[in-house]
């Protein structure tokens, strides 16, 4: 097996807010997410809102607000990462895509955006103008200022300047909200075309449809922990390779296999049930489910967090 790029171990977030007067309480937001980025690969990263996926980009770069604190460890090449190297390569080595964006420098011209990122200074012209007529923007789009861009086009601005960087790891966070049918696929083929180049790619997302055209892996996130890690392959009709409840239920969702939803909601940080965060809403619980939070373990090539998976 390849050694990953990037590994997350046990990865927990706490804030602590400021209740009345000048008490702090500690909200424990991610509980122990896991995952792992091999060079070559897409990764998908799904789960509800407030699962954890933004947050987990912002802590591997190292952007986190001031009154959060971290647990677990995060390995980048073989070496762990601490805020001091997460700011060292961030942006250089891990390049984001960000969920907002407001990410873009608002007095910078749009042009000038992507041109830092491009290393090669020789030809910078022709790669902003090939990006550009790739996604469909207008050529003068360069030249405008990032209000004056739809979100769809600030997306796709934000794209080309990951692109164009040389980053060995792409973390992009909901790359595919605002896009046409044609961006779409032009966005998931550059996807691919980074990893087939021996990068690594996180995609962070709602679009299941999406992330099983273009994932070699799917990560699925839960309340602030990794559920299971599943080959694409295994979301198929059946759902019978599928190894968590959740995730077979994720898969029963689709339109292309049945449209069930899932009943119930995920429950806030603060309200989650002793041991494992999905058992409130499990079909196959049982008492043993409640003793503690089940480690993320392999089964059959991929990995789950549930005591009764086989
Ligand atoms: N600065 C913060 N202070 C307190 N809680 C926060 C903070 N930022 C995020 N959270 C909480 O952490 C949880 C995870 O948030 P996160 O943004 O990672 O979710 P997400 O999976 O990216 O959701 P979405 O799909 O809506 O983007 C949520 O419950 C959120 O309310
Ligand atoms: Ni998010």
């Amino acid at each position: 097996m390849k050694e990953p790029i990037l590994r997350i171990h046990h990865l927990g977030i706490t804030f602590s807010q400021y209740t009345k007067g000048l008490r702090r309480t500690p909200l424990n937001v991610i509980n122990q997410l896991d995952i792992e980025l091999v060079e070559g690969e897409i990764l998908a990263v799904v789960g509800s809102s407030g699962s954890g996926k933004s947050l987990l980009a912002s802590a591997i770069l190292g952007i986190l607000p001031g009154n959060a604190k971290l647990t677990g460890d995060m390995y980048y090449r073989g070496q762990r990462l601490d805020q001091k190297e997460k700011e060292r390569i961030r942006g250089r080595e891990i390049v984001l895509i960000p969920q907002s964006v407001n990410y873009l420098d608002p007095l910078q011209k749009v042009g000038k955006q992507i041109a830092i990122s491009i290393k090669n200074k020789n030809g910078r012209h022709e790669t902003i103008k090939e990006l550009v007529q790739r996604y469909g923007l207008q050529e003068d789009v360069v030249n405008y200022y990032p209000f004056q861009l739809s979100g769809g086009m600030a997306r796709k601005v934000l794209l080309a300047t990951a692109l164009v960087s040389d980053s060995k790891v792409l973390i992009a966070d909901e790359p595919t909200p605002g896009l046409d049918e044609a961006s779409l696929k032009e966005v998931l083929k550059d996807f691919r075309g980074l990893a087939d180049e021996g990068r690594a790619v996180l995609m962070i997302t709602h679009d299941m449809e999406a992330a099983l055209k273009i994932a070699d892996k799917i990560a699925v996130f839960y309340a602030g922990t990794t559920l299971e890690v599943a080959n694409t392959e295994d979301f198929n009709d059946s759902g019978d390779l599928l190894r968590h409840p959740y995730t077979r239920a994720l898969n029963r969702a689709r339109p292309t296999v049945r449209f069930a939803p899932i009943e119930g909601s995920q429950l806030y940080p603060n309200q989650l049930p002793e041991g494992c965060p999905f058992s409130d809403r499990c079909e196959i619980k049982t008492g043993e489910c409640r003793k503690q939070m089940p480690e993320l373990r392999e089964v059959r090539g991929g990995k789950v967090r549930c005591i009764h998976a086989t």
